[in-house]
């Protein structure tokens, strides 16, 4: 079986309160964007992992795709080993979300390939054992996202028609770092009322950590500006970063990045 894991971006990520568990509380909306990696999984007669593409950091042993395997195989010992070979595209550390994709999806198909027949809440389950953006992908359709990012409701958004203009500059941002970066701020303005008001967006859709990376990468601010100077009507960026997008009312120009940055221009279904 082969699937094409995609990547997110964030509209707007309030960071609300730190929690007991040292997560933190926060409110986000989660959008899929026509960016994939390449997954295949095939039962076997014995358990490997491969990858290409993108070097992924880390030991190949920890890898999401791979935990997710181990995790089912825990629960559900009659599945046989599996043979996965994962296409690496989605950039790293990007605020893209690609990890927790390829995990999302590695349990989706297993399930499928052994008819263990989970439900949704069962898979968003195991995916947050795997990471707190896991569970999104599970549905994966727009969703406001509470909690640790593992809490969904509806979101008014629909941003078909509109090009999303991606640039990476291949700064790699641990998520972590990104956080113990960040003062929540609790009582902030409804997410939701704010994304019902797309015209507000450029002013009131914050997302969190921009204050603080923009501080140490004035690059992902440069970014951001030159998205806007080029006619976005909305841009920020992506989760922990460092990826930062743009969104345009129609196909936007290719603009002069530094030629190692990783661009991308699609068009949302
Ligand atoms: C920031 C967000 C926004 O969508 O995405 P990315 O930028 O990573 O794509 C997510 O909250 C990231 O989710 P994910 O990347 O799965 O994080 P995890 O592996 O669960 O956690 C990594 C580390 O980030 C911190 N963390 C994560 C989520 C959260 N709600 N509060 C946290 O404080 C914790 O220190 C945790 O140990
Ligand atoms: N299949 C995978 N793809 C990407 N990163 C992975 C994967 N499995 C584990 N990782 C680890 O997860 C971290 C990045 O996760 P990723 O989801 O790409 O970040 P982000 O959510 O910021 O876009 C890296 O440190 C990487 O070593």
């Amino acid at each position: 079986m082969i699937t094409f894991p995609n990547a997110k971006i964030n509209l707007g990520l309030q960071i609300l309160r730190k929690r007991q568990d040292h997560f933190h509380d926060i409110a986000t909306c989660i959008y899929p964007i026509p960016l994939t990696d390449a997954l295949e999984i095939i039962p076997s007669g014995t358990l490997h992992f491969g990858s290409s593409g993108r070097d992924i950091p880390g030991n190949p042993d920890s890898n999401l795709v791979l935990k997710a395997y181990q995790m089912l195989y825990a629960d559900y010992p009659r599945i046989s080993p599996v043979s996965i070979h994962l296409y690496k595209k989605i950039p790293i550390g990007a605020g893209l979300g690609g990890g927790s994709a390829d995990a999302a999806f590695a349990l989706k198909m297993i399930s499928d390939i052994f008819g263990l027949d989970l439900d949704v809440l069962q898979l968003e389950h195991y995916g947050g054992q795997l990471g707190s953006d896991c569970p999104f992908f599970i549905e994966n359709q727009p969703r406001i996202a509470t909690g640790r990012g593992e809490l969904f409701q509806p979101a008014p958004v629909n941003l078909s028609g509109n090009w999303v203009y991606l640039v990476h500059p291949e700064i790699h941002i641990s998520t972590r770092e990104a956080y113990a970066g960040v003062v929540p701020r609790s009582g902030q303005k409804d997410l939701k009322e704010i994304l019902d008001k797309p015209s507000t967006w450029k002013t009131d859709l914050t997302n969190d950590f921009e204050a603080s990376l923009f501080e140490n990468h004035p690059t992902l601010s440069a970014i951001k500006t030159s998205f806007y100077e080029a006619g976005a009507w909305y841009a920020a960026m992506s989760g922990s970063g460092s990826a930062v997008f743009g969104l345009f009312s129609s196909a936007p120009e290719k603009l002069s990045f530094p030629k190692h940055y990783f661009q991308l221009i699609r068009q949302l279904d």
